[in-house]
């Protein structure tokens, strides 16, 4: 909690003014932030300082994982945060690819589990990686990426936290993940909870040992309608400590995760927190 306080701080102090063309807002932005997670320890990397809906957090990761291409797909298991990048996006409705309301085109999880290949068949990067650190195998690529530049134009927004990198060292499984741009208020409160689930997660479908998130970050920013909320009323709160994560542990696969698995296999305990802030949300 204190760095991303800290990130938070850094941003309002020494952030430089960027136009943003996509959203019309611009944004106080700096570049380079490296944040980590203790899974080892579960020090489960919750908001502290205004209610975290970190359920939606951890079905989003569920989504990508199952290689959901739908907007209704994710609010079906609790997550809403695709249906104004689905129906909103002026780009995207034109766009000739789009197949209909809810449709997010080729973008994360169908990059994950359905990489196209030239010759008509399509790459699953995930199960490959499961399969190799079940069998004790870092093959020094173990490697998912959501990030496909030749069909950007297929779906309708870029992936921000877009590759996940995991390694071995003996029992233990470390996760390098690697995003390009983060809305600090909104989107960094779900993707830190992301990258801890998601160790947690491939430790125990692999039966290895958990150690920690490395969470890097190019270019991290406020949106100008956010500003006042996070500098006057989010900033000025103390945080609690850390609460921890119980994940249900009759999770053993990765079939288990694409078929039965919802929100309620993850329990929080200790999540003491500040009220709820809505901050603006930029499309
Ligand atoms: N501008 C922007 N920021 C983002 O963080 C973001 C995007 N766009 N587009 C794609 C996804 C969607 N994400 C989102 C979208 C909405 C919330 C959001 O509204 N969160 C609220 C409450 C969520 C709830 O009630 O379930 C929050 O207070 O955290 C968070 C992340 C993250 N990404
Ligand atoms: O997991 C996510 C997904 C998105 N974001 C934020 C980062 C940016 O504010 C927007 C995406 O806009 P681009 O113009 O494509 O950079 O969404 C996030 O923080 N985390």
């Amino acid at each position: 909690m204190k760095q991303y306080l800290e990130l938070c701080q850094r941003i309002v102090d020494e952030g430089h003014w960027v136009e943003n063309k996509r959203t019309g807002i611009r944004c106080l932005t700096v570049v380079n932030a490296d944040l980590e997670y203790d899974v080892a320890n579960n020090k489960f990397p919750l908001i502290t300082t205004r209610k975290s809906f970190y359920k939606a957090a951890i079905a989003e990761l569920l989504g990508y994982l199952r290689g959901y291409d739908n907007a209704a797909q994710f609010r079906a298991i609790g997550c809403n945060t695709w249906n104004a990048n689905a129906n909103e996006n002026s780009a995207w409705l034109n766009n000739p690819h789009r197949k209909g309301e809810d449709d997010m085109g080729r973008v994360y999880g169908v990059q994950g589990r359905a990489w196209q290949k030239p010759d008509g068949t399509t790459l699953d990067q995930l199960k490959k990686i499961v399969d190799n650190l079940k069998n004790g195998v870092d093959d020094r690529a173990e490697i998912l990426t959501f990030y496909n530049p030749g069909e950007f134009d297929m779906g309708c927004l870029r992936p921000c936290m877009h590759t996940h990198t995991f390694s071995l060292l003996g029992d233990t499984l470390y996760l390098t993940s690697y995003q390009r741009s983060c809305d600090v208020p909104l989107g960094l409160n779900f993707n830190q909870i992301q990258c801890f689930v998601l160790l947690a997660l491939m430790a125990q479908i692999c039966g290895l040992k958990a150690g920690k998130a490395y969470h890097k970050i190019v270019n991290a920013h406020i949106y100008e309608n956010q500003l006042e909320l996070m500098r006057d009323v989010q900033l000025k709160r103390e945080p609690f400590e850390s609460p921890s994560l119980t994940i249900n542990p009759n999770i053993k696969t990765l079939e288990d995760i694409e078929t039965w698995v919802t929100t309620d296999d993850f329990t929080v305990e200790g999540y003491q927190y500040h009220e709820a802030i809505k901050y603006p949300f930029a499309v």
